[in-house]
């Protein structure tokens, strides 16, 4: 496999990305954990998308065949949240519907790592993960402290490469510095903030505005490392705004629905 250098998103290529993103408001279908519902249904309204969070498994089949895109994460997963994802993905993927995975915490856990292995057996759009999560998917780790990472994102690119070779999905490695990679050309969003870190959610968040960033994407390598740069950018600008975790998280989404293609200067400065 050859591996190029990892090149820096393009503000223009962002900019292009957003406008296209602002104008189309995509309907995402968010399967997600229990903690983090309220922050990703407010990051997709901040930053211009429709969240719905349909999870009966009467329901789901439905809506993610009309949803622009659906987010996958498993962070809580128990049985009849599995099987509920198992039938939107199957049902996304059948209708053309683009689909994200967030592989929150595998490696350590069997029940979501073997999950998560017949997940990405599917053929997800894209998966976005931190760097324990991605190593360990890629079957090079065996995963970090709970949900959070115990290595940085520079140590599982090679991991990330194999992993969107293996499974032809863009994959998002996420850290100080993001990178997202189609197995082959490699870009670098180096905009975000440690405090991002401390609010629960970022993480999980930032997956369901990359879901909603493959909605109808004609490039969705830009698309999934625009979906980073905006929230890496907003976190950014945030941290200069707030005094600690509780008024960064308002901060970030004020932030997110601040961000324009005509001032990411100013944002990303
Ligand atoms: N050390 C850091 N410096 C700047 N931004 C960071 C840092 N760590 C994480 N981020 C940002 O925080 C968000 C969540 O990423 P991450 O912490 O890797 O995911 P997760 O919450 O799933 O573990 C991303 O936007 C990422 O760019
Ligand atoms: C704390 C926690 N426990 C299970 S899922 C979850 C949320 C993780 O959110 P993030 O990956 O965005 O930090
Ligand atoms: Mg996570």
């Amino acid at each position: 496999m050859s591996a190029s250098t990892p090149t820096t998103l393009p503000l223009a290529t962002l900019a292009q990305e957003l406008a296209r993103f602002r104008a189309a408001c995509p309907l995402v279908h968010v399967l997600t954990n229990e903690v983090v519902q309220e922050i990703t249904a407010n990051v997709l309204l901040a930053a211009g998308a429709a969240p719905a969070m349909i999870v009966a498994e009467e329901e789901v089949p439905t809506f993610a065949a009309i949803a622009g895109a659906v987010l996958i994460n498993v962070g809580t997963l128990h049985a009849t949240r599995l099987a509920a994802m198992q039938q939107a993905v199957t049902a996304a993927s059948a209708a053309g519907v683009p689909w994200t995975l967030d592989p929150v915490a595998v490696g350590a856990l069997k029940y979501r790592t073997d999950a998560c292995q017949a997940l990405i057996r599917q053929k997800p759009t894209a998966i976005r993960g931190n760097a324990s999560e991605i190593m360990a998917l890629a079957g090079a780790g065996q995963g970090g402290r709970g949900v959070d990472s115990t290595s940085g994102s520079d140590a599982a690119l090679d991991a990330a490469r194999f992993l969107a070779h293996e499974t032809g999905a863009i994959v998002a490695v996420t850290g100080e510095t993001d990178y997202i990679t189609d197995g082959k050309t490699t870009l670098a969003t180096p905009w975000g903030h440690p405090l991002m870190t401390r609010v629960v959610g970022t993480g999980c968040a930032l997956s369901a505005l990359v879901a909603a960033f493959t909605a109808g994407a004609p490039n969705r390598l830009e698309a999934v490392a625009s979906a980073c740069a905006m929230a890496g950018m907003a976190g950014q600008y945030a941290q200069k705004q707030s005094h600690g975790p509780g008024s960064f998280k308002g901060a970030f989404l004020d932030a997110l629905y601040h961000i324009q293609p005509e001032n990411l200067l100013e944002i990303s400065a």
